[in-house]
């Protein structure tokens, strides 16, 4: 029996609509940033937004392009700030330095599951060790005075301490908890383990937020009614379609669903274009940063991945919106899918544990 937290709840920033299931973008390294949150603001955001990972240690200072994510936020939507790290000074300094900006709340990373991270016993690592999640939790709840998060996964190579973990969340009051159901070891690839979810949702005395393989308002509401979460939290499949947020609202109000259509697929890509436009990034540069957005949302585009094959062939901005144009506008009227094509993989792929959480080599 895990006791319930002992200290009195914060209340939550709003979400969109009273008495729903909240909606989290999920953080992603290298995608959610200012630019990727104006952008899904635009399609319908979500409740909350969470930064990429400030990484904490001796010589570390807020990184400059994810303090802009907080300080030039205008989505209109509350941001938390997101920390990996361990040394307990370093993180309170830097927990110190980010309330100095307007952030919804402090959110720690318990999940990362890339080796370069997680040997470091970072992240994902610290999942080994109970003892020191105690420590540094209570150390974080004692230095931030507003709303302290929490992102993990249900455990390292075993879910043997995923218990002890949760009365740890309940022991320091963490006010919201997000659980990425598959340990570290599992990366991306396996099945996802939301009855670990319901666990999390039963037991801890806070919301809590369901995260892995939400690929549709359809999914969020079948793990919402099998975890009995308080809501979703989407990282890979909002970066595929960006209406999901808006999406799962009309699904939770039982209104009709909106379905884009390839057209609106050509026009995302557009967006995401402008807004990741900088006067100082080179074409190829931005060409590349764009496939790595454009491989997800291939899995949607057509069944064979025609789209995806060319695509990854595109070397130049004209090229690319070429291939762009010849597969989403010859019938611009055709759905887009509203989960992936199966067999349908992005790549670089998410599925494998590599060595950063970024869409290089991705991980977390
Ligand atoms: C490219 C990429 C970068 C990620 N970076 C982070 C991160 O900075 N912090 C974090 O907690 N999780 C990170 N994650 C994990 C996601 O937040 C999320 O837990 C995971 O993708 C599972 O959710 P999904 O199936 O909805 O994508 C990252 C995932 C991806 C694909």
């Amino acid at each position: 029996m895990i006791p319930a937290p002992s200290t009195p709840s914060r209340a939550l920033p709003a979400g969109h609509l009273p008495g729903q299931p909240l909606s989290a973008l999920a953080p992603m390294q290298d995608v959610t940033d200012l630019a990727f949150m104006r952008v899904m603001a635009h399609y319908g955001a979500p409740d909350y937004f969470f930064t990429e990972f400030f990484r904490v240690h001796a010589q570390s200072r807020p990184e400059k392009h994810i303090v802009r994510s907080l300080v030039e936020n205008r989505t209109g939507r509350p941001v938390f700030a997101q920390l990996i790290g361990e040394e307990i000074p370093h993180m309170v300094r830097t927990v110190q330095d980010l309330l100095r900006y307007p952030v919804a709340g402090i959110d720690l990373n318990m999940g990362c599951p890339a080796p370069k991270i997680y040997k470091k016993n970072v992240g994902g690592g610290l999942l080994r060790d109970p003892a020191k999640i105690d420590e540094l939790i209570g150390r974080l709840r004692d230095a931030v005075p507003g709303l302290f998060t929490v992102k993990m996964r249900i455990g390292f190579d075993s879910t043997e301490n995923y218990e002890r973990i949760l009365a740890l969340i309940n022991k320091h009051g963490v006010d919201l908890l997000s659980v990425h159901g598959r340990t570290v070891k599992e990366g991306y690839r396996s099945e996802v383990h939301y009855d670990f979810i319901g666990t999390a949702a039963r037991t801890v005395g806070r919301p809590v937020l369901a995260n892995g393989n939400i690929t549709s308002a359809a999914k969020a509401s079948a793990v919402l009614a099998e975890t009995g979460a308080a809501g979703v939290m989407i990282g890979r499949h909002a970066i595929r379609n960006p209406w999901i947020f808006r999406q799962c609202r009309e699904r939770f109000a039982h209104t009709a669903v909106f379905s884009p259509t390839l057209a609106d697929v050509r026009e995302y890509v557009d967006r995401l274009y402008r807004e990741t436009q900088t006067p100082d990034i080179p074409e190829a540069a931005h060409v590349a940063k764009m496939k790595k957005y454009l491989n997800f949302v291939g899995q949607s585009v057509d069944a064979e991945g025609r789209f995806l094959h060319d695509m990854r062939r595109a070397m130049t901005e004209a090229e690319l919106f070429a291939v762009c144009d010849r597969h989403l506008l010859t019938e611009p009227a055709k759905t887009f899918a509203d989960e992936p094509y199966p067999g349908i993989i992005a790549r670089p792929n998410c599925e494998t544990p590599t060595e950063s959480c970024s869409l290089d080599t991705v991980t977390a």
